[in-house]
């Protein structure tokens, strides 16, 4: 893409979210006006019908470009799933929307089978149990790693309360639990601003998971890590498996192999829509993708 049309599309993403913002040529999302529906409490989120996650018909238009186009995509309770594409698939638009942060032109997108996602705002979706890690990490470069864990406890309202007095053991637990998870246990007392590049972004995703997420978006988590630091983010990502749901987006296809073990479903974003679906080998193997990704 040459720089005019990028800055053209740049311009058009703030048009668009401005437009949105102010309630002019406001759209209609999945026939249904977007004003802000009322809150569901954390914990009323029903994922009784084993999905977490569904996209349907879901598009993006900056004007008159489609970033994403009638894009449909479900995710399970506790799956991780790996999404790949190249550049402009429209990997972060769809995490935009999802996260609240763009608003579809049209589509549907529901947290559980009872929340729709287009109902509620960016802070409002963060409370229900939706957690994203964007790409560069971001954590609090003075404090302790300790008190960077501390300090997102405090971001979760139940704790609030509480946290101007003293931990309580069950939050002491839980912090001890998630810096034992991201393997910073004997860096506890560390200045942030001195951990690796590796160790900050497992000490964002730790701060993640003090608010407990039932679904976690992550944004090229492995983006400038070493081989081992690597190595060790799929295995946290791993041990989370289950009890959240992870969506990955990575260009990574050692990390992304690694995660799906060969038999998980990897999806293939092109052109603002799903090209691909499948194990990661059958969807290296599919034509079309090969053609459009990789086998640049
Ligand atoms: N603000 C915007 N205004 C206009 N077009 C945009 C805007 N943001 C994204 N786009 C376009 O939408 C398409 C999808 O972009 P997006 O950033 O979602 O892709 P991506 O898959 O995340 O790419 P990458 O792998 O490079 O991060 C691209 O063609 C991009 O240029």
């Amino acid at each position: 893409m040459t720089p005019d049309l990028m800055e053209d599309r740049a311009l058009a993403r703030v048009e668009h979210d401005a437009r949105l913002a102010s309630g002019v040529g406001k759209t209609e999302s999945g026939g249904r006006s977007a004003s802000y529906g009322r809150l569901h409490r954390a914990g009323s989120v029903d994922f009784t019908h084993g999905v977490a996650l569904y996209l349907d018909d879901i598009t993006v238009s900056f004007d008159g470009f489609k970033a994403l186009n009638s894009l449909s995509l479900s995710i399970n309770v506790g799956e991780l799933r790996c999404i790949i594409g190249p550049n402009g698939a429209g990997k972060t638009t769809m995490m935009d929307v999802i996260t609240g942060k763009t608003r579809p032109d049209a589509g549907r997108a529901s947290f559980g089978s009872t929340i729709d996602l287009l109902r509620l705002r960016e802070n409002e979706i963060a409370q229900i149990g939706i957690g994203r890690k964007f790409q560069k990490p971001t954590v609090y470069e003075e404090l302790s790693v300790f008190e960077n864990l501390e300090l997102a406890l405090a971001a979760d309202r139940r704790a609030r309360a509480s946290l101007f007095h003293r931990l309580s053991g069950e939050q002491l637990d839980r912090i001890g639990e998630v810096i034992t998870l991201i393997h910073l246990k004997t860096e506890a007392q560390r200045t942030a601003g001195l951990l690796s590049h590796g160790q900050k972004q497992w000490l964002e995703i730790g701060m993640l998971l003090m608010q407990d997420p039932k679904l976690l978006l992550l944004d090229e988590p492995v983006a400038g890590m070493t081989d081992e630091e690597t190595e060790r983010t799929a295995e946290l990502f791993l041990s989370l498996e289950g009890q959240h749901s992870l969506v990955v987006v990575e260009h990574d296809m050692k990390f992304v192999d690694q995660l799906t073990e060969g038999r998980k479903t990897v999806t293939v974003l092109h052109e603002g829509s799903v090209l691909a679906e499948g194990k990661l080998a059958d969807v290296q193997a599919n034509e079309k993708v090969v053609e459009v990704y990789l086998g640049r």
